[in-house]
């Protein structure tokens, strides 16, 4: 992490604990929203923002879901870190699906956040909306990028794409944050916990909530209905990286998700779903989780598993 713009070599995901051994996430700091003058430059075909993701995360990829629903990739071209987070924090190199090195002006994602603030203090994260022209960061919160994508960039909307519907919205916020804090980021407090008791804390809200949206999709094609909203590509992303990494590397094993009938029947709907496939690389999930020196000091990568949906990717 940087510490008053200065990088402190020794990469720890658990930052912050709590007194019962509990993960503590970093609160966004980065957080303007867009105005009409930038839907102006980007409707006269100036690209004046790049959107700085990992294929390995979920945050950075329920943006990029958002993005190729919407038909905004033109608007807002991407740059890819490579999936294993080094002593350095991310790194843009020639790994296969990450951007090639010779297209960045970068060679660690820590250099973005001095640029943008010479005394920056905290993790230099991903998802992050740049500034080209300023060299700033816009912001760095995926569920700001998501609000932007669907509503600040709406002029440019390439479909007709309702990801927040208004008539919905508040009963997909209080669903929303349920999702984030027993599940997207629950998995996180299972698998970066620092004592018996957070680990089997977060384990029981991790599969509580699985059950419970297990057992909503039984009747519903998506959670709201016959129509996919943001809260599907919220639970998307970490479904996506369950079996495959959360299972083995997190320890929340009960069960896998190919073993909830519904929530594997609701997966297998939307990951033939091209933005949800094209935006879903298993590599660099595996590769991503794995490497975490904290959880797996070998940084051997496992070969399997391998599941059914693969077949849908590319
Ligand atoms: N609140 C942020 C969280 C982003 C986040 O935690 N990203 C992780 C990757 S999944 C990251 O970049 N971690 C780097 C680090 O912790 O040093 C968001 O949702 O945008």
């Amino acid at each position: 992490m940087l510490v008053n713009g200065q990088w402190q070599r020794e990469w720890n995901p658990v930052q912050k604990q709590d007194k019962q051994g509990r993960f503590i996430r970093q609160t966004s700091s980065f957080r303007t929203r867009f105005d009409t003058s930038a839907i102006t430059q980007l409707s006269r075909g100036e690209r004046p923002y790049t959107l700085y993701v990992a294929l390995i995360c979920p945050w950075a990829t329920r943006v990029l879901i958002a993005r190729s629903l919407l038909g905004l990739e033109d608007a807002l071209p991407i740059k890819i870190v490579a999936p294993a987070i080094t002593d350095y924090g991310w790194e843009f190199s020639d790994f296969p699906g990450a951007t090639p090195k010779a297209e960045v002006a970068f060679n660690y994602m820590h250099e973005l956040y001095t640029l943008s603030d010479p005394h920056f203090t905290g993790r230099a994260t991903v998802p992050l909306l740049w500034d080209n022209t300023q060299r700033i960061i816009v912001n760095n919160e995926s569920a700001d990028l998501l609000a932007i994508l669907n509503d600040d960039l709406r002029p440019l909307h390439q479909s007709h794409y309702q990801l927040r519907p208004e008539q919905q919205r508040s009963e997909m916020e209080a669903l929303n944050q349920r999702i984030y804090s027993q599940l997207n980021n629950g998995v996180y407090q299972a698998g970066f916990a620092q004592s018996q008791h957070a680990y089997i804390e977060a384990y029981t809200h991790v599969f509580a909530m699985l059950d419970e949206l297990d057992n909503r999709l039984a009747s519903r094609r998506y959670l709201f209905g016959d129509r996919f909203t943001e809260s599907d590509i919220r639970l998307f992303v970490t479904l996506a990286r369950f079996d495959v990494a959360y299972y083995g590397i997190f320890k929340t094993n009960r069960q896998r998700i190919a073993d909830f009938a519904h929530l594997n029947r609701y997966f297998h709907d939307l990951i033939q779903i091209d933005a949800f496939a094209k935006n879903t690389n298993v590599e660099h999930i595996k590769v991503g989780y794995y490497s975490i020196k904290a959880l797996n000091p070998t940084q051997i990568i496992p070969q399997g598993p391998k599941l059914d949906w693969f077949k849908y990717l590319s």
